[in-house]
């Protein structure tokens, strides 16, 4: 069973089918008055205003139904087979009340069941077919009773003709809506991979980290903001210490499943910590090297903010088998300046970096200390 469609996109679609059918029954109404101003037609006012005041109902119940979203508690909310069943109860009042144009009154009951054709499948289509026609032989039997102005033979045969149709129309219209089906289903399946193509070109195979690409497409973003809102960012460039030890002494592996693990920890640690690095991104830039996007942040606040994850890590936040590793990392912290392009940006977060090892390892440096001293 598919899950029922509540979107307001859903909903818009299915007040624009309710337009289309109440526009084709208004049209019938419109085609009977011509008759009448023409002197084709002649029955009774009230037959009229039956004809009218039965439109409003029918319609109107459709459209209370869907504007209040009551139309979600059916099994079908787009009221397809209630609207088709109204009018073909709306139009069989013309084959009562008009036994001379029985033959061109068929006809009006064509577009009812073709607005079916594409949500329809056979048994639903089964079911209305069998209610517009014994509907019709309903309404021709109890008028020729009424008023004996049928010729049985015609009614009879115009019943089997009808019958004939109402299974054409059924059989094309079922295909249809199987191949209205089929269409969505892969639409859907297209959408999905898509969205999984696009969040895996963004990713890191390892780490599930974004990628270079991803960091560059985020710090473009940034930095716009920058220049318009004069909105801050930092950058914080991590690398881990002594990790090509790791490699060496536990193997490959055990190196892939420490940068997996150091990367799932920040991001923990950062979901964890204030709302400012909630709004973090962290990419592998390379390596065993990372890059955290903080926007909204200071130098000063990304400082504090590398300086609390550090802390975290040594204080063994992180365990990882062999649980003899001891992991640090060093970092260097840049604050976005005016008129900065972003290679420039990563690069004095880079100078940073480069500083805190050489003095080191284990640390954290900002960029502006560098420059404060140079
Ligand atoms: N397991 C694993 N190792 C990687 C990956 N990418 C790079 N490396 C290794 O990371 C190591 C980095 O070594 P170095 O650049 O000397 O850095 P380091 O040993 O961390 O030393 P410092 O950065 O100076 O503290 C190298 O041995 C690379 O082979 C990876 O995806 N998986």
């Amino acid at each position: 069973m598919h899950k029922k469609d509540t979107s307001q996109g859903a909903q818009r679609l299915r007040l624009q089918r309710w337009a289309t059918g109440f526009c084709t029954q208004l049209i019938g109404l419109l085609l009977y008055l011509f008759g009448q101003w023409l002197g084709v037609i002649n029955t009774p006012a009230w037959v009229t205003w039956q004809l009218a005041i039965s439109l409003i109902a029918c319609c109107g119940l459709c459209l209370y139904l869907l504007l209040s979203q009551k139309n979600l508690r059916f099994s079908d909310p787009g009221l397809t087979e209630l609207q088709i069943l109204l009018g073909i109860l709306w139009s069989s009042q013309f084959y009562f009340f008009l036994p001379t144009l029985r033959g061109e009154v068929l006809a009006v009951f064509l577009p009812f069941l073709f607005f079916g054709a594409y949500y329809f499948n056979h048994w639903q289509y089964a079911r209305v077919s069998l209610f517009a026609f014994a509907i019709n032989a309903a309404a021709v039997g109890v008028s020729s009773y009424l008023y004996g102005n049928a010729d049985l033979r015609l009614e009879l045969y115009r019943l089997v003709l009808f019958a004939a149709l109402l299974t054409a129309i059924s059989i094309i219209g079922s295909r249809l809506s199987a191949v209205r089906r089929a269409l969505r289903r892969s639409q859907r399946e297209l959408e999905q991979s898509n969205q999984r193509i696009r969040q895996q070109s963004q990713l890191d195979e390892l780490t599930h980290t974004f990628n270079r690409r991803h960091l560059d497409e985020q710090l473009n973003v940034l930095q716009q903001k920058f220049a318009l809102h004069n909105q801050v960012f930092s950058v914080v460039m991590l690398d881990l210490d002594h990790f090509k030890q790791i490699n060496d002494q536990h193997g490959h592996l055990v190196g892939d499943d420490v940068l997996k693990q150091f990367a799932a920890f920040v991001k923990r640690h950062l979901r964890e910590s204030d709302s400012a690095s909630n709004l973090s991104s962290l990419a592998r830039f390379g390596g065993e090297e990372f890059v955290l996007l903080l926007p909204k942040t200071t130098e000063e606040q990304a400082l504090q903010c590398a300086n609390r994850l550090l802390e975290a890590l040594q204080q063994g936040a992180l365990s990882i088998e062999p649980n003899t590793l001891e992991l640090s990392f060093s970092a260097g912290v840049a604050q976005i300046e005016s008129n900065e392009a972003a290679e420039q940006l990563l690069l004095r977060a880079d100078l940073a970096l480069y500083q805190a090892k050489q003095q080191g390892r284990q640390r954290c440096i900002a960029a502006s200390s560098l420059t404060c001293k140079a």
